[in-house]
């Protein structure tokens, strides 16, 4: 037991001033939302059926529209923890954060409301052999298709998502103000976690199916660790034909297609980086999900392995300069850039294409050649538009630099072929533009 856990003397309850406008109530102790959540849940395994979800008998309620419940300070996290239900009537997700966190959220009145589920979702949920529960696709997706939207069910900052998990007393009480059918939803996600003191079921959960959000309207936010019902029972392939992405717009998860795919074929995203060896991906997954990844990449024959470990390491290696902060490493080409896209494209490693577009298109601006510009701006886009959709900010914000009407823009994405586009006609109409950004 944690020492000091019970000779806890400390008794001030007190909670930050409210400068929300949120309908926050008098405090007292124990005075928790009447949740149907308390009733406890039926879980997949008799060890989960034994967890009983209810409040630290010292939560307290701060608002109870939004609800906001001030955790119990003797919980491992201590007194900061905060646990907002939205929506409030029927709490479908938690959000875990301390409280003036929680308060900015529960401001932002978009997320209250619940996203629209897709209408017919292209894929089933079913088994996939030894990796479990799998999504796959139940008709042809088309590369860039929206394959799910889905709020998630739990979300937490990440200094309070890994906390150990000693008699899983602080998931517990994050988790009881819930839904039935959301906290069901959490505990019946898979867990491959092997069970420590400080890894129990709970956060084995949450560590096996977490993706993360970035939480775009908290500034210098860090990605938040969320769990999904339905997107986390993707698996994971080295080369994936899915995409997920958080859309903070919407509060949502989404995966995108990152290629056509038939009927029936599995629905995969990457777990872990994957511009990198077959040595280092499987590595990282054994550390942190437990399986030895057996997928097509990972099998290939001895020699076409070779050549895929050495171009996902070149790459590795160009995005860690990249990642000191520069916006391309000092002494890179604009040739040997293209190549490397060439190549991830050809690992069918989309969003590291992408990455790796943006880098060459800032190459290009240096480089004062217009024609570059214009067509590293249209394979940029076009990344854009399948891995995150028209609607997202990201798509919206590169179409704006475009400068061209809808119609336009739509005969430069729809061409199957962006080798066949008049980037002569381009660069021209878009000259003006083009001479305002690199000012
Ligand atoms: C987020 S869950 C994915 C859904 C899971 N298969 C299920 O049944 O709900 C992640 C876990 O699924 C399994 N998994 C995912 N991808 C796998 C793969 N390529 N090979 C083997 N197991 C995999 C591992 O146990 C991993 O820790």
């Amino acid at each position: 037991m944690k020492r000091g856990f019970l000779n806890n003397k400390r008794n001030d309850t007190r909670v930050p001033e409210n400068k929300a406008p949120i309908q926050r109530i008098s405090v007292t102790d124990n005075a928790i939302p009447n949740s149907p959540a308390l009733a406890g849940c039926s879980q997949q395994n008799a060890d989960r059926e034994q967890l009983q979800f209810r409040f630290s008998s010292v939560c307290r309620l701060y608002s109870r529209d939004p609800a906001i419940v001030v955790g119990d300070h003797r919980l491992p996290s201590g007194s900061e923890s905060s646990f907002l239900y939205l929506p409030t009537e029927n709490p479908t997700m938690v959000f875990v954060a301390p409280l003036d966190m929680v308060q900015a959220v529960a401001e932002w009145d978009t997320i209250k409301h619940p996203c629209a589920p897709l209408q017919n979702p292209p894929f089933i949920v079913r088994s996939s052999g030894s990796k479990g529960l799998g999504m796959f696709a139940s008709r042809a997706i088309t590369r860039g298709e929206l394959i799910m939207r889905e709020r998630p069910i739990y979300v937490a900052h990440p200094s309070l998502s890994i906390l150990p998990d000693q008699k899983h007393s602080f998931f517990i009480s994050a988790l009881a103000g819930l839904s039935p059918a959301s906290r069901n939803a959490l505990m019946l996600l898979r867990n491959a976690q092997p069970e420590t003191p400080d890894v129990g079921m709970v956060r084995g959960i949450l560590l096996t199916n977490a993706l993360a959000a970035k939480i775009t309207h908290l500034p210098n936010a860090p990605l938040f660790p969320s769990v999904f019902p339905t997107i986390c029972r993707a698996n994971h392939d080295c080369t994936p034909n899915a995409h997920y992405v958080f859309c903070a717009e919407t509060f949502c998860g989404q995966l995108f297609a990152l290629h056509n795919m038939a009927q029936g074929e599995e629905i995969t995203i990457g777990y872990t980086e994957l511009a990198a060896t077959k040595a280092t991906r499987r590595e990282s997954l054994e550390t942190k999900y437990h399986f030895v990844c057996e997928c097509s990449t990972c099998c290939l024959p001895p020699e076409r392995a070779a050549e895929s470990d050495r171009r996902r390491e070149v790459i590795a290696g160009y995005l860690a300069s990249m990642k000191k902060g520069e916006q391309f490493p000092t002494g890179a080409s604009l040739a040997q850039v293209k190549n490397m896209m060439r190549w991830a494209d050809e690992e069918g490693l989309v969003e590291v294409a992408s990455i790796l577009g943006i880098s060459a298109w800032r190459l290009a601006r240096s480089s004062d050649d217009l024609l570059e510009q214009v067509k590293m701006m249209v394979v940029v886009i076009n990344y854009a538009r399948v891995l995150e959709g028209k609607e997202s900010v990201t798509f919206q914000t590169l179409a704006k630099r475009m400068d061209l009407s809808t119609e336009e823009l739509g005969g430069v994405l729809d061409s199957s072929t962006p080798e066949t586009l008049d980037y002569a006609y381009l660069a021209q109409r878009l000259a003006p533009t083009m001479a305002k950004s690199s000012r």
